[in-house]
């Protein structure tokens, strides 16, 4: 289907948003009225530009207030009219979005507004333009799509339709199924958003938290198959007012918008190939920053050195199913980043049923594959960068069909068989204009399903966090607002424990001060809240339950970048313990201090 995109979606002034958009492979655009009238090139020029990146303008918009109006308001709106219909001639638009009439001029008279749009109608189409009424979800008296509809109906004029925009269908808890009344050939335009679900004006909602579809709550796909019914044929194209992005880089944006169509266009294939969920962790990948610390964590832990690599300054640590690669040298990798020169999470190993599959299908989304030569391993394991750098390899361990990677790295002793079992998750933390780009990469690349997004107080700003789960593999992604010098570690494993009261006792005798020590007040809220058990405030254990079960954790001091956290899954518990993040969050501030 065509991709188009309105060019409020992304930053910049009108050539670079159209520069950007070209870039990231789109179809065409809508041009948004104030980026044109911002814009010191005149209509022919931008509509030579957009040519010669070949785009097409599919719609001006928006013209506003129009409709329904009494007679002296209306020959103002003509003039207007008028001027945008020979504005669009010169920019070579041929469709024009009105939408629903916000001023209290507007009268509620559907008839009126039938007829004075059959008359803008009949105005457009000498300039060879067709109208396509919006209802915005605040208009006057226009705020429902079906109600739109009937209006073009009762206008009966040829160059009259609606645009159907899924935020102000979903944003007011219509039922998208009544599109399907409405003739294909009458639907001339459909705008794509999703939106985070917030209790707010609709109107501010709209304009500041649209997002690109699968990166809020909407059923954006649901919607677009009722469109597709009518026998719409038109362009799929996003409009998207964000705050984030109008700050952002436009050229990623533009990414992220176009990995969001492709995303949904294969949703909607019944053929389409589902993703290949990884089915849990391979290995995490620390730089060591050339210190002792990590080597010092993990042993304390009860992982042992099982290997070492051939020829390169990285060691294999594991106990049970977890591995760790500490890596002396990442930079001399290729993958070199600030943050290698400290302690901190470089790359993580999925399992992945297919991985030829699950590179493809990342590539097919725009993912930034790897060059092979790059991988820090000599095994040719595929890899992807994820939104915030790190990298990503596909892995199929221990089946003889693919790469061993674990054979670069000569058995040196065995596996222990200790506390810990496996990776239970992995927590990145995104630049915080990344964090609904790094959901949808998440959940299209790799298919997990992300859950809602939480809010945790930090004693120096906020943290915004999502997890991600399926097949086994869990990621939460983090963005943290906080003010300069107070940032939190950026990153942490979580291991899986067995008998976290076991291994707790255990570190807290042999290895005093390497556990992150838990206030007083936290225990005796939690004995208030949940009547728990003193020997979880013996232990400094965190504890956390849902509906299906209970969970025990606890962290370990950082080490550069990262830190380990250990957990103990009791039931079917289905959480990270965000309730304790904010714990979490102010002893390690107060540990660095
Ligand atoms: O917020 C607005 O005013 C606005 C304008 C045009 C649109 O297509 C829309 O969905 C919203
Ligand atoms: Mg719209």
């Amino acid at each position: 289907m065509r991709k188009s995109i309105a060019t409020v979606s992304v930053s910049g002034t009108l050539p670079e948003k159209l520069e950007a958009v070209a870039a990231a492979g789109f179809d065409a655009v809508e041009v948004f009225e104030n980026d044109l009238i911002a814009c010191p090139l005149p209509p022919e020029e931008i509509r030579r530009r957009a040519a010669d990146l070949g785009l097409g303008i599919d719609l001006y918009q928006p013209l506003r207030d129009f409709e329904a109006v009494p007679g002296d308001v209306l020959r103002g709106n003509l003039r207007r009219a008028e001027h945008t219909l020979e504005l669009m001639t010169r920019l070579g638009a041929d469709t024009l979005l009105v939408c629903s009439n916000v001023s209290p001029d507007a009268l509620p008279d559907d008839a009126l507004a039938a007829e004075q749009l059959h008359l803008l109608a009949e105005r457009a189409a000498g300039h060879g333009i067709r109208i396509a009424y919006e209802a915005l979800a605040w208009g006057r008296h226009v705020n429902e799509y079906l109600h739109a509809w009937r209006i073009v109906r009762m206008a009966g004029h040829q160059g009259l339709g609606v645009c159907l925009d899924s935020f102000h269908i979903l944003s007011r808890g219509s039922d998208p199924i009544g599109i399907e009344a409405i003739p294909g050939e009458k639907v001339f335009f459909l705008q794509l958003a999703d939106a985070p679900r917030l209790a707010m004006d609709v109107l501010q909602w709209s304009r500041h938290y649209r997002c690109f579809p699968g990166q809020g709550g909407f059923d954006v796909t649901g919607l677009v198959r009722h469109v597709l019914a009518t026998g719409y044929a038109g362009p799929l194209s996003l409009e998207v007012f964000n705050d984030v992005f109008r700050q952002s880089d436009a050229r990623r944006t533009a990414l992220d918008a176009m990995r969001s169509l492709i995303a949904l266009e294969e949703a909607l294939l019944p053929s389409g190939a589902p993703p290949v969920v990884p089915s849990g962790f391979a290995f995490a990948e620390l730089a060591t920053g050339g210190s002792a610390e990590l080597p010092a964590l993990l042993s304390a832990l009860g992982f042992a050195r099982t290997g070492t690599h051939r020829t390169k300054p990285v060691e294999l640590w594991e106990q049970g199913g977890a591995r760790v690669l500490l890596n002396a040298n990442p930079a001399t990798e290729g993958t070199a980043t600030p943050e290698e020169t400290e302690p901190g999470l470089v790359a993580i190993g999925l399992e992945t049923p297919d991985p030829a599959a699950s590179v493809k299908r990342a590539e097919t989304l725009l993912a930034p594959v790897l060059p092979r030569e790059r991988a820090p391993r000599d095994a040719p394991l595929d890899a992807i960068a994820a939104p915030d750098g790190t990298a990503l390899f596909f892995c199929r361990t221990g089946h003889a069909d693919h790469p061993d990677w674990t054979a670069d790295f000569p058995r040196e002793s065995p596996v222990p068989d200790g506390d810990v079992t496996g990776i239970d998750h992995v927590a990145l933390t995104q630049p915080w204009q990344h964090f609904d780009e790094a959901s949808l990469f998440y959940r299209s690349v790799l298919g997990l399903r992300p859950q809602e997004s939480m809010e945790v107080a930090d004693p120096y700003g906020l943290l915004r966090s999502r997890a991600l789960a399926g097949g086994g593999t869990r990621l939460v992604v983090n963005i943290a607002r906080v003010v300069g010098a107070h940032q939190a570690p950026r990153q942490h494993v979580a291991f899986a424990v067995r008998d976290l009261r076991a291994l707790a006792r255990r570190l807290r005798a042999e290895h005093p001060g390497l556990l992150l020590p838990i206030p007083a007040n936290y225990h005796d809220h939690l004995e208030a809240r949940y009547a728990t058990d003193p020997e979880i405030r013996e232990l400094g254990l965190l504890y956390d339950r849902d509906e299906r079960g209970e969970f025990l954790h606890l962290y370990t001091v950082t080490a550069g970048q990262v830190f380990f956290e250990l957990v103990q899954r009791i039931g079917g518990y289905g959480g990270y313990g965000a309730a304790n993040a904010a714990v979490r969050l102010a002893v390690q501030h107060a540990e660095r201090s």
